[in-house]
């Protein structure tokens, strides 16, 4: 399959190479100029499970698009960082033709609405990932773990398409399944974000380290109800046993040991969050719906004044 992925930090990294060696056709796009030199220079390079591997992928900036004048990709995949994908896309937009499909596994919730603006519902896959990443430095990614990939198109049409790929991703082992309900696990995938990515960044701790403390059971659920409360105004009804299982289960699976991306973003890098995109995300629909979320709130109010301390 002929793809684009845009955005090759940790994650597009990490799609790019398992779909390359695969066999996939792909081109890179990203935004950051020394992470697209040192693709272009040595490779996408990586430590995969502990082992060195490089891909010679062709890649271009964001700013060098026009280069790709004709090249039409079947597929193309988002993996910027929420608050670049529409500024991201802006810039890819003459890529997109009526047949592209563009497929986004960002965390946190919303960026349907921003790629409305370049792509019809039938030609949007939406989803998620528990595939995790680390950018050791431009163009070298570490990657470890396993995890997976949950898709279905966003229009009533476009099932065949979303099918071919998953077998693709399923070529790659990418674990893919096709779902009945994105919008069940988008925010599902959220309050992984919302407990995960936001205590570990708080506390300064990793994934396992946060499940050994007393207070995280509580955490976990108090985080929880507050998203389910104000998913159920959207007629989203996250079971919530089910949803603290399965972000406890991280606490002792193969990602303990990872850093999470919010973690990375704000204490590794000192970068912008995507809190906007997840608690902040559920503050403002709870202001909107009349329902109290003074735990997402806080969260919020803490990560912002510590983007704030960081100068980010
Ligand atoms: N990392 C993880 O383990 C996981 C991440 N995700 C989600 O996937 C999406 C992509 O995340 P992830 O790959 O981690 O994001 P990264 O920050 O690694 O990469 C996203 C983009 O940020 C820019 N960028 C990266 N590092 C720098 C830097 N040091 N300075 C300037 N720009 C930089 C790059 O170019 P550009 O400027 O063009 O953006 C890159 O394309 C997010 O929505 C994230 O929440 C989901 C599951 C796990
Ligand atoms: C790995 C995981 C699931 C941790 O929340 C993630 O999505 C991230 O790091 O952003």
């Amino acid at each position: 399959m002929k793809i684009a992925i845009v955005g090759v930090g940790a994650m597009g990294s990490r799609f790019a190479l398992m779909l390359h060696k695969s066999g996939n056709d792909l081109v890179l796009i990203d935004g950051w100029q020394p992470n697209v030199q040192a693709i272009r220079q040595q490779g996408l390079q990586a430590d995969f499970n502990g082992k060195a591997v490089t891909a010679n992928i062709p890649v271009y900036s964001l700013e060098e698009v026009d280069q790709l004048q004709g090249y039409q990709p079947e597929l193309i995949i988002a993996f910027t960082k929420s608050y670049q994908l529409d500024s991201a896309f802006a810039k890819i937009k003459a890529l997109i033709t009526p047949q592209t499909y563009v497929l986004c596994l960002l965390n946190g919730m919303g960026h349907e609405s921003i790629l409305k603006k370049y792509v019809d519902d039938n030609h949007l896959l939406l989803g998620i990932t528990m595939w995790t990443a680390g950018l050791a430095g431009p163009g070298h990614a570490t990657l470890f773990g396993n995890g997976n990939v949950e898709l279905k198109n966003f229009g009533s049409e476009g099932k065949d398409f979303a099918l071919k790929v998953v077998d693709v991703f399923n070529d790659a082992g990418l674990c893919p399944k096709y779902i009945d309900d994105p919008k069940y696990a988008i925010w599902r995938k959220a309050c992984v974000n919302g407990t995960l990515n936001t205590l570990c960044s708080i506390l300064d701790c990793n994934i396992g380290e946060l499940g050994q403390t007393q207070e995280a059971a509580d955490f976990l659920k108090t985080i929880i109800a507050e998203f389910a409360a104000v998913a159920a105004q959207e007629g989203v009804n996250l079971d919530q046993a089910e949803v603290y299982q399965h972000v406890d289960e991280t606490f002792h699976g193969d990602i303990a040991d990872h850093y999470p991306s919010m973690y990375q973003d704000l204490l590794k890098n000192h970068r912008k969050t995507e809190i906007d995109f997840i608690n902040g995300a559920v503050w403002q629909k709870g202001k909107e719906y009349g329902v109290a979320t003074p735990y997402c709130t806080l969260i919020t109010q803490l990560i912002h004044a510590k983007e704030e301390l960081l100068g980010v």
